[in-house]
């Protein structure tokens, strides 16, 4: 199998947008196409991604709807063998081969095979012979595709994905192996570890199909309340129910990240003291700390009682990988207890830029206060890797690769005070 040329989105300036599903009455994949749609994501978007992918053609329409009361925005998705099976490994070849922005394909694989493995859990097969029933009819990869596509474009580069509590529905519905409870066992799978429950009070039914719950848990970077944002479009997408419990609806919030003031920071911080552990282990603890998303992670050299050496580890990170970053330091240092404290981070907006010198490139963070430039700061390890590589020192490479940030961000590089 060969990989279709992937496409990288090269030069798009993404202005990622931070977005929030309001999952709490319920998801399936066409309710978060409608309310993609309803988001401002052009209908085409969705129709160019699902067409690189599906074998046969797909009709895609919208519809305004009303569910109980609110306007909400409907995908049809139109397909002729809309009961074919497929296994994953049939569609992950389709995924691999089609033209699809890398992005996109990343996110639709990963979705899928999600599906795929909690469909083996529940049923007690491997993910690659798993026949996806329903969900491997032609409209299911639209649903995936399109939803996939339709997030790329409201995230861009940066975005993030935060996923409200998830309603499931309740009693029984009928599926291809005859009646299932609900949460089917897919959805209750999928879910495991992620905020859950039935939803509105009265509603009966499945509100939370596999391929919804698959598409909210795999793409999450974060699960729980709208976070602080400067929400700038509004989307509700639509299912076929109309039930008289509650308005049946998918809601799709974007917007800026709100940053700058930090007035509703989630940050916390976890501290441990710590005087019996190798000393030579300490950097591959911060190290890992780092990697699984902590935004700062440091040690100070402290006295302990009896008089001992020891080290307070300190651990900066959003609230929502707390609990994974604090066994990962029961895991690898050797304390058995773990201090967490809420803290206020005022956060400048940044940027990334690129500058050269001596014909390498050279990233550069910059941060802005009130709309200008405060600070440039070029990364150290591109200016170590370019004083290498063109043998010249550190520092000059440092000053070469500052002055040209300050040329290509500041109206006056060279004024002493340019930053006040
Ligand atoms: O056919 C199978 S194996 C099947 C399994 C499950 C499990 O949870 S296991 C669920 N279902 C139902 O199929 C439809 C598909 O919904 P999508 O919108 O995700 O395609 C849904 O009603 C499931 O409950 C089928
Ligand atoms: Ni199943």
């Amino acid at each position: 199998m060969s990989a279709a040329p992937g496409r990288d989105v090269p030069g798009r300036d993404a202005p990622g947008r931070d977005v929030w599903v309001d999952a709490t009455a319920g998801a399936s994949g066409d309710m978060l196409l409608g309310a993609l749609v309803g988001a401002g994501v052009p209908l085409e978007v969705i129709a160019e991604a699902v067409d690189a992918v599906t074998p046969e053609p797909v009709g895609l329409s919208v519809q305004r709807v009303v569910r109980c009361g609110l306007a909400a925005t409907k995908v049809h998705v139109d397909v002729a063998d809309s009961t074919h099976h497929r296994t994953w490994r049939d569609i992950r070849t389709l995924l691999t081969e089609a033209d699809l922005e890398e992005p996109v394909r990343r996110r639709a694989v990963a979705v899928f095979h999600g599906l795929a493995v909690a469909e083996a859990s529940v049923h007690g097969t491997e993910p690659d012979d798993v026949h996806f029933h329903e969900v491997g009819a032609l409209d299911s990869i639209a649903d995936v595709v399109g939803a996939c596509a339709g997030l790329v474009h409201l995230l861009g580069d940066d975005g993030r994905l935060t996923v409200s509590p998830v309603s499931v529905g309740s009693g029984r519905v009928r599926a291809a192996h005859g009646s299932l409870p609900v949460p089917v066992p897919a959805v209750a799978a999928l879910l495991r570890g992620v905020p859950s429950s039935a939803g509105p009070k009265g509603s009966e039914g499945e509100l939370c199909t596999p391929t919804g719950a698959a598409l909210l848990t795999v793409l999450a970077d974060a699960h729980g309340p709208q976070p602080a944002m400067v929400v700038a479009e509004i989307g509700l997408g639509a299912g076929d129910r109309d039930p008289s419990t509650h308005p049946n609806v998918v809601r799709v919030l974007a917007g800026e990240p709100k940053v700058g003031d930090g007035s509703s920071s989630t940050d916390v911080v976890l501290e441990a003291n710590v005087d019996d552990l190798d000393p030579r282990v300490w950097p591959s603890v911060l190290a890992a700390l780092l990697e699984e998303g902590a935004s700062d992670a440091w040690l100070t050299p402290i006295l302990m009682k009896k008089g001992r050496p020891a080290h307070t580890l300190s651990v900066l990170c959003r609230a929502e990988l707390a609990p994974e970053l604090r066994r990962t330091i029961f895991v690898q240092t050797s304390t058995i207890g773990v201090r967490q404290h809420d803290v206020l981070k005022h956060a400048l907006p940044r940027e990334v830029v690129t500058v050269s010198v001596g014909g390498e490139e050279i990233s550069v963070k910059a941060a802005r206060l009130d709309g200008r430039v405060v600070t440039v700061q070029p990364e150290h390890d591109d200016v170590a890797g370019v004083a290498e590589t063109l043998g010249r020192p550190v520092l000059d490479v440092l000053a070469d690769a500052t002055a040209a940030a300050r040329r290509l961000l500041l109206p006056d590089p060279d004024a002493v005070h340019t930053y006040r």
